[in-house]
């Protein structure tokens, strides 16, 4: 199916407001009813003071019933070390607990290093000019950005940036990390190069993996920008190469990128960072990972200047990446907000039994046919069967069905965002591109089509839901063949407090081998079998057709030079 064709197909015409009374359509099975339609149903009666990021249990009459044991039981602290990726977590934790862990009060936050700044208690204590030295400027953007209070990793890593420390920070999904790093650089900066003297070219570069995630944290720096002309770069090819003059370079404040970007600017020599003083990857295990590694390394070696601040920010940092991070770092805090590797028990999880691939699109379209709340996203395991399933949910009649993932045109892929930021997309297919980092406020569930690749996969792609203290639901779809690393999985869900099927908690821990082969479960191009030997049929249809038609060709062309002749 053609893009267009497809949007034409999948589009309703309207858009998804959650305050509007088309989410009723969504309720089909209680259509006659007067009861208000089906809302995810909150899933802690007293969300513990430590989790509560977003005071959420302040302001809320919470009504549902916690299923299990919650976080700080004994029981299911032991179980947290087993499903991460190995047995030092464990270790680390607990060195930081009888050493240097210090508790905050009021939240679950472990500061590890030496004279860790005290976290602040609101925003407005940041007007301490002689303690924070923040330009007046930007509290009127924080006011009109609507953030009021600090969340925890804001208010714990806010006055350690500020003092210009390194800096490696945990803290879950959708907990404000990036305030928690943006706000100190702009006041590090204090003003835009161009209002200074003696402009020297970058000073804050912001690395992230994805070109959507860098859209999301450049409108986050217009936000806290306002007011001033502060030169903040979105870096792509067009914005490289109107860089390529010095003259213009040196007047960038902040530069917001992915690393391939940014290494081959570097590499075309279009680009010094020998000015920057405050580097941030965000995502950092995604950064440290084999896949960016060497970028990271030629970027982080292209920071040459001596005054440099580095700060890696992430909802899940496994002990190998944690390692690599500290190893970049000289003299930091290490600061964890939560349960490491742990989502937000704001988002209800289950695990749902599907038997087999072929099972998987019947049970997505039961569950289409129950009330559900959009906007839901889907996570596939790769883009053709995204193409496919948004294809088949289309097909199906499910409405303002979208798909966005890394195969489609830069075009394509930001028009996909801007109609789910819109409220247009009632249900999203995705890939692995969209689990780091993206903020879409309203997505009420995600559903794990395909199951997740690792547990930091599965933590990411959950936690696209819950966000800013908003609750939030996640099914993850799986078959026999994900047996093995069901374990894992039921781990993390146990751990934020809610329960799993007794077979699966006896599960045997995986290997370490049958740990690496996670998410490597061969599937299908095509999510409907029917489908696909339909399309064998046609593409043998097709070659049947050709090849007569070739050789019709070829009498024909024999055939001639004797008419020719005559
Ligand atoms: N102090 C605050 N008050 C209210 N809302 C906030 C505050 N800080 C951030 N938010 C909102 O919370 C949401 C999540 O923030 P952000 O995207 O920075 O989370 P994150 O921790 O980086 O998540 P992820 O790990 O998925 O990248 C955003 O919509 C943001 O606007």
């Amino acid at each position: 199916m053609s893009n267009e064709a497809f949007h034409l197909l999948s589009r309703g015409g309207v858009a998804f407001s959650k305050s509007t009374p088309e989410s009723l359509l969504f309720n089909k099975g209680k259509a006659n009813k007067k009861e208000t339609p089906s809302v995810a149903k909150p899933v802690t009666p007293e969300l513990p003071a430590e989790l509560d990021f977003f005071k959420y249990a302040q302001n809320t009459q919470v009504k549902g019933k916690r299923k299990q044991t919650g976080p700080e039981s004994p029981k299911v602290k032991k179980r947290k070390t087993e499903h991460t990726d190995d047995e030092e977590d464990e270790e680390l934790e607990q060195s930081a607990v009888t050493t240097e862990k210090k508790q905050v009060v009021g939240h679950r936050l472990s500061a590890k290093g030496s004279n860790v700044p005290p976290p602040i208690e609101s925003f407005d204590a940041l007007k301490d000019q002689e303690k924070y030295n923040i330009p007046n400027h930007i509290f009127p953007n924080l006011v009109s950005s609507e953030y009021m209070e600090p969340t925890s990793i804001q208010a714990a890593c806010i006055p350690i940036l500020l003092q210009n420390r390194d800096l490696v920070a945990i803290s879950p999904t959708g907990t404000g990390k990036t305030l928690a790093y943006l706000l100190p650089i702009f006041a590090r900066l204090g003003a835009p190069a161009a209002m200074s003297d003696s402009p020297g070219g970058v000073r804050a570069v912001v690395v992230v993996p994805t070109r959507e995630l860098a859209h999301q944290i450049h409108n986050e720096c217009l936000k806290l920008a306002q007011g001033r002309k502060w030169k903040i770069v979105l870096f792509s090819k067009a914005t490289a190469n109107a860089l390529s003059q010095k003259a213009a370079r040196d007047k960038v404040d902040i530069i917001i990128s992915t690393p391939l970007r940014l290494v081959s600017s570097l590499q075309e020599g279009n680009l010094e960072l020998t000015n920057v003083r405050h580097l941030v990857l965000d995502e950092a295990d995604r950064m440290l990972d084999a896949e960016f590694m060497d970028q990271i390394q030629e970027i982080v070696g292209a920071c040459s200047n001596s005054h440099i601040q580095k700060a890696l920010f992430s909802a899940t940092l496994p002990s190998g990446a944690e390692k690599m991070a500290m190893e970049m770092v000289n003299n930091p805090i290490r600061i964890v907000v939560g349960l490491k590797d742990t989502p937000l028990p704001l988002i209800s999880q289950s695990l749902t039994y599907v038997a087999d691939d072929h099972s998987k699109l019947p049970s997505l379209l039961s569950y289409f046919a129950q009330p559900y709340n959009p906007p839901v996203l889907i996570f596939t395991s790769t883009q053709t069967r995204a193409t496919s399933l948004a294809e088949e949910l289309v097909l199906n009649g499910i409405p303002n069905v979208d798909c966005l993932h890394a195969g489609l045109t830069q075009k394509e892929r930001e028009d996909a965002v801007s109609r789910m930021r819109r409220g247009e997309s009632w249900v999203m297919i995705t890939t692995e591109v969209m689990a780091r980092g993206m903020d879409f406020k309203g997505v009420r569930e995600v559903i794990n089509y395909d199951f997740p690749t690792n547990v930091q996969s599965y933590v990411h792609r959950i936690g696209r839901t819950g966000r800013a203290g908003r609750e939030g639901k996640a099914v993850t779809f799986f078959t026999d063949d994900d047996g093995p690393y069901l374990k894992m999985i039921a781990n993390v869900i146990l751990q934020s407090g809610f329960s799993v099927p007794d077979w699966i908690v006896k599960l045997p821990k995986p290997s370490k081998m049958k740990r690496r082969q996670m998410g490597k479960v061969k599937r299908p191009d095509a999510v409907n079998p029917a489908r696909s030997i339909g399309r064998r049929d046609a593409i043998k249809k097709r070659d049947m057709v050709m090849g007569s038609k070739r050789r019709k060709r070829k009498e024909g062309e024999a055939i001639t030079p004797k008419a020719s002749e005559s």
